[in-house]
Parts: structure tokens; C-alpha cells; sequence
């Protein structure tokens, strides 16, 4: 049987039979299948098949765009693409097959079960208003929704009619039946009044939303201390910490900014005997030059101006149990000198201290940097290198370890979501997460999960609701900006150009020759740009006509 597949935004949204009767598609609530779109005409178009051919009739009086022309009758051929508004329909004269899907018009549509495998599986019913969540396991082979205190799901919603809806399980598949609510049952955009689905499917009714969905356990969190992740190279990682935390050999953690550096340090931490002891975490990048000695080692009362009381420093506070330096590369030559000493003799000297004191402390630096690079160039002490690089573990950047990606996000939406509210990510929110490549790694996932779960309109993140970081290019230190949706690289590159032209002329005054000059572009070039944009004066125009430029 044929059959029509709608999209919504390039997105599959249902997928109708269609069948001997006249099938009218249109906005109007009387439609076989409603279309809510303000530029479709209530009654925009109607179909019917007889057995052989599918003849396409409009109904707006306007034509309807078939295949990229406008068309008032005739016949549909296979594959052709009806555009309704911000729908389209596409015709597929081999559908689903009978057996799969015995579609009859008439206030009823078909849906093909998303899964074959939902067949078999033990569902059940969650009922999503606002924030609040119950979850219903389905025993039965039917229940019925409604207000009436007589249904099975009893759902206090003034916008839902007493007895609303039923359900029923039917060889796996679950037919859903308005029982001629007033308000309508809806899936997505479309009203429904019987239709067949698999699972997972989200119908609204009122306020309402009723979700079928599997039994499944949820999704095991694979965590080692906080460390979220399955791929290979994580479990590699896990292995490594759990045979050198007991140790007190020097770790060193590298990876990318946001790979979780940190995270590992208070793993091996946690892991090892100091796990009683103090975590003590140093960034030696965020610390000045100036303070640095005395951040790590403590001061003496009077050592340097402002030093007013004695301090202890993080080697005294981390006293038995782990100091994290990180961004170890950071550290200016003269105190890569003194970290060396204390780590050999396993002493340390207060600023102004005349004796050094012994100190018990397990060090595990972490850099994003290459240390190796940086000791042949100079910058960082060979000798130091060895030191703290006994075992170095590795952190993939999150782009190597894709598998992992939904799994973290679900863990940062369970992280932030509201308390008692369940927020998932919808399909194209999944795929727009697995598409990126994330330069930021975790953490900019992190980020890009909370902004989601704050800027989102729905119950769930859609794709729309998910932007990235800007990303800064390590040479030019420019923020590269995503390319947005819809747009290609070429119109992207005009509105860059654009841009940065419109900005060099504020920052220049409107002074074209500057611009041209700052921009190392030929004046006519700039003209020629100015002029297309309109951004040209008219003086400008007749100059540029007499001087032929
Ligand atoms: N495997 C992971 N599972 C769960 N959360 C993680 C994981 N890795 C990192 N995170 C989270 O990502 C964020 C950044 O991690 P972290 O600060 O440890 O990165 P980092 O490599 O130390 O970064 P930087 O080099 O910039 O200091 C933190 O909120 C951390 O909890």
C-alpha cells in the first residue's frame, strides 16, 4: 500500500497509509491528517489511490507544490515531494506493505512501530505534567485515560475529558483510541484519533503528557570515582589508576584542557592509603610568579612585604596525603629547581625559613602541554621531567572517545536538571551532540548541557536548543565560530567578511582608506564589497565614477 512519510524540518514525523477512500490533508481540525501549519490552507490537498495510481487533487485553489512545481490535479509519482509549509510530505507508492500496515483513512492514520523489537517488550506509561513525573507499569492488555475517577489512569487535567482515550496492546503494537475527547489527542503537532504505535511515543492530551515507553533498566552509569565512561581507552585509564594509587610513584596526568585531569588526580587519590588524608589541588598557571614559592612552600611572619603571619603552603597542607599540581608546565625555571629538591629529599623551606621541615606528600602533576617539547626548548628541567613522569597516564580528548558522549550528557542533565524532573535529549539533540567535535572536551560538554537544560522551551533538549562553545584557534587566538544550520560555508564566510569590515570601519572612524589599509585590501575592493552590502555614500559613489577606480 502507498503510503506518505512527513518530515518536519527534515525530521521524520508520520507516516500515513494511503487508501481507497479520498484522503484530505489540510490545517482544519476536519482533516485526515492535520496539518498545523499557518501556511497550509485548511483543506489544502486530498488523495486517493485506486489500486494503482495515486491522483493528487488541490483543494486551496492555489496549487500545491509538487515536486518543486505547482500543481492542481494529477497523478503522484512515486518518490514526489509535497511541500506543506514547514512540512513536507513525500509519496512512496510501495509503503509499508499490507501485512505491516492496514491503513484506513477517515480520521485514521497508521504509524509504523519505530521498533520491531517493542513487540515483545514490557512497557509502561509515564504521565509527564510540568515537572512532575509518575511512572505506570502496564499489566494489562488495555487501560483508559481520562478524569473520570472510573479509568483506568486517572489524570486530574481541566483540559482532558473524563474518559479521553484507550489504550490497547494489540500483537505487540499499541493502538491508541480518542474516545471523542473534546481537546483532542495529540502526537507532536498532529491530532490523532486511532492510531497504531510502537514504543517509545509521547502523546499529549490537554496538559498532559502521556509517554508509552519500554521497561528498561535505566542506562548503568559506568563510573570509577566520578570518572564516567566505557570506551576502551577509559577502561584502559581505570586499570592504570587502580594498580598505581596504592603506590607512591610519581603520576603524571596528560591530556587536553577539560579531559578530566583533575578528576583522575582525586581518583588515585581516593584510591590510595592517603585516601583519609588531604586532597590539596594547585594551578600553577592561575598563581603569580610572585606567590607561587610561597603558595607551595608557606612564608614566614615578616619574609615579604605583606607576609604579616606565618603561613603553611600546599606541601604542608597536603602533609600524608596527595598534592595536584596542575599545569605543572607553568612553572617558572627557578621553582622547577626547588619542587625538585623538595621531591627528592622530601623536604621543603618556608619563604624566610632557616631550616627546611619534612613533609609526606604524594605529587601528581597534570599538563595539557608537552613537557617533553618544552624541556628540549629550555623552559621546562629535564631532570624535573623524570621526576614526576614515573607513570604517565594519558587522557583521550573526548573527540576519540565518541562512545561516551551520551553517556556523559545524561549524566550532566541528571547533574543539572530541576529536582523530580526528568529532561531527556531528543534524537537530534543526540545526533548534534555525536556531530561535534568537541575542542573543549567534558568540560565544554558540561557546559553545553547545563546552557541547554536552562535555555530549552520543552520538556526535552531538541536540537535547536543545543549551541557550542565558540572555539578559539590556538595560532590566532580568533574564535571560530559553528556553522549555523541551513547555512553553507560560502554565506557563512560573506557574513564573516561583512562583519569584520563593519567592524573596522567603527574602530576606524568610517576612514575607508584606513580600513583598506588595516584590512591590506585595495580600496576598489572594499568599495565593491561596501557597495554590494549598501553601505556605500553617495559622495563615494561619484567619486569612485570620476577617478575609474
Ligand atoms: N570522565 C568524566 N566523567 C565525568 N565528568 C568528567 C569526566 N571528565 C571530566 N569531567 C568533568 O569535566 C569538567 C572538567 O574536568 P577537569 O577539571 O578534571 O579537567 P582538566 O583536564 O583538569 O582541565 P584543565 O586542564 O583545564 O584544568 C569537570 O566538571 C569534571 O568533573
Amino acid at each position: 500500500m502507498p503510503e506518505l512519510v512527513f518530515f518536519r524540518r527534515g525530521e521524520e514525523v508520520l507516516r500515513v497509509g494511503v487508501g481507497r477512500e479520498r484522503m484530505v490533508l489540510g490545517r482544519g481540525e476536519k482533516s485526515d491528517v492535520v496539518i498545523p501549519d499557518p501556511e497550509v490552507s485548511r483543506r489544502q490537498v486530498a488523495l486517493a489511490f485506486d489500486g494503482e495510481r495515486c491522483t493528487l487533487e488541490d483543494l486551496s485553489g492555489k496549487g500545491t507544490q509538487v515536486a518543486g512545481t505547482s500543481m492542481t490535479k494529477g497523478e503522484l509519482a512515486d518518490g514526489s515531494d509535497i511541500a506543506l509549509g514547514q512540512w513536507r510530505a513525500v509519496f512512496r507508492l510501495h509503503g509499508g506493505g499490507e501485512s505491516e500496515a492496514s491503513t484506513e483513512v477517515g480520521n485514521r492514520t497508521e504509524i509504523q512501530p519505530r521498533d520491531s523489537a517493542s513487540r515483545w517488550q514490557p512497557a509502561q506509561v509515564r504521565i509527564r505534567q510540568g515537572t512532575e513525573e509518575t511512572v505506570h507499569k502496564l499489566t494489562g492488555d488495555s487501560f483508559t485515560a481520562g478524569k473520570d475517577p472510573s479509568c483506568d489512569l486517572v489524570i486530574q487535567d481541566s483540559f482532558i475529558s473524563s474518559r479521553h482515550l484507550k489504550v490497547t496492546r494489540r500483537d505487540g503494537h499499541f493502538h491508541v483510541l480518542d474516545t471523542n475527547s473534546t481537546n483532542g489527542t495529540w502526537m507532536g503537532p498532529v491530532r490523532i484519533f486511532e492510531v497504531q504505535v510502537g514504543l517509545p511515543t509521547t502523546l499529549r492530551l490537554g496538559q498532559t503528557d502521556l509517554i508509552l515507553e519500554p521497561v528498561t533498566p535505566a542506562r548503568k552509569e559506568l563510573s570509577f570515582h566520578g570518572i564516567i565512561g566505557g570506551d576502551p581507552s577509559v577502561k584502559q585509564l581505570v586499570d592504570l589508576i587502580e594498580r598505581v594509587a596504592p603506590s607512591s610513584a610519581a603520576v603524571a596526568i596528560l591530556g587536553e584542557s577539560g579531559t578530566g585531569k583533575e578528576l583522575v588526580a582525586r581518583a588515585l587519590h581516593e584510591c590510595s592509603q592517603r585516601a583519609d588524608k588531604p586532597f590539596i589541588p594547585v594551578n600553577c598557571a592561575a598563581i603569580s610568579k610572585e606567590l607561587i614559592e610561597s603558595e607551595l612552600f608557606g612564608h614566614e611572619k615578616g619574609s615579604f612585604t605583606g607576609a604579616a603571619n606565618a603561613r603553611k603552603g600546599a606541601f604542608e597542607e597536603a602533609d600524608g596525603g596527595t598534592l595536584f599540581l596542575d599545569e605543572i608546565g607553568e612553572l617558572p625555571v627557578d621553582l622547577q629547581a626547588k619542587l625538585l629538591r623538595a621531591l627528592e629529599s622530601g623536604e621543603i623551606k618556608r619563604v624566610g625559613a632557616s631550616r627546611p621541615s619534612h613533609v609526606d606528600v604524594r605529587v601528581v602533576a597534570a599538563t595539557n602541554r608537552d613537557l617533553m617539547a618544552a624541556s628540549r626548548d629550555g623552559r621546562f628541567r629535564e631532570d624535573l621531567y623524570y621526576r614526576l613522569c614515573v607513570v604517565p597516564l594519558h587522557l583521550p580528548p573526548l573527540r576519540n572517545r565518541r562512545s561516551d558522549i551520551l553517556g556523559l550528557a545524561e549524566h550532566f542533565l541528571r547533574m543539572y536538571s530541576p529536582r523530580g524532573q526528568t529532561v531527556r535529549l531528543t534524537p537530534a539533540a543526540m545526533e548534534r551532540l555525536q556531530q561535534h567535535g568537541w575542542p573543549g572536551n567534558i568540560r565544554e560538554l558540561r557546559n553545553v548541557v547545563h546552557r541547554a537544560l536552562l535555555l530549552r522551551k520543552g520538556t526535552a533538549i531538541d536540537a535547536p536548543d543545543i549551541t557550542f562553545d565558540q572555539e578559539v584557534n590556538r595560532e590566532t587566538g580568533v574564535s571560530v565560530p559553528e556553522l549555523p544550520p541551513g547555512m553553507t560555508l560560502e554565506q557563512m564566510l560573506l557574513k564573516l567578511e561583512r562583519q569584520i569590515v563593519e567592524a573596522a570601519l567603527r574602530r576606524c572612524n568610517n576612514n575607508r582608506e584606513r580600513v583598506a589599509r588595516e584590512l591590506g585590501v585595495a580600496r576598489s575592493t572594499l568599495f565593491k564589497r561596501l557597495k554590494e552590502w549598501g553601505l556605500t555614500r553617495q559622495e563615494e559613489e561619484t567619486d569612485q565614477v570620476r577617478s575609474g577606480d
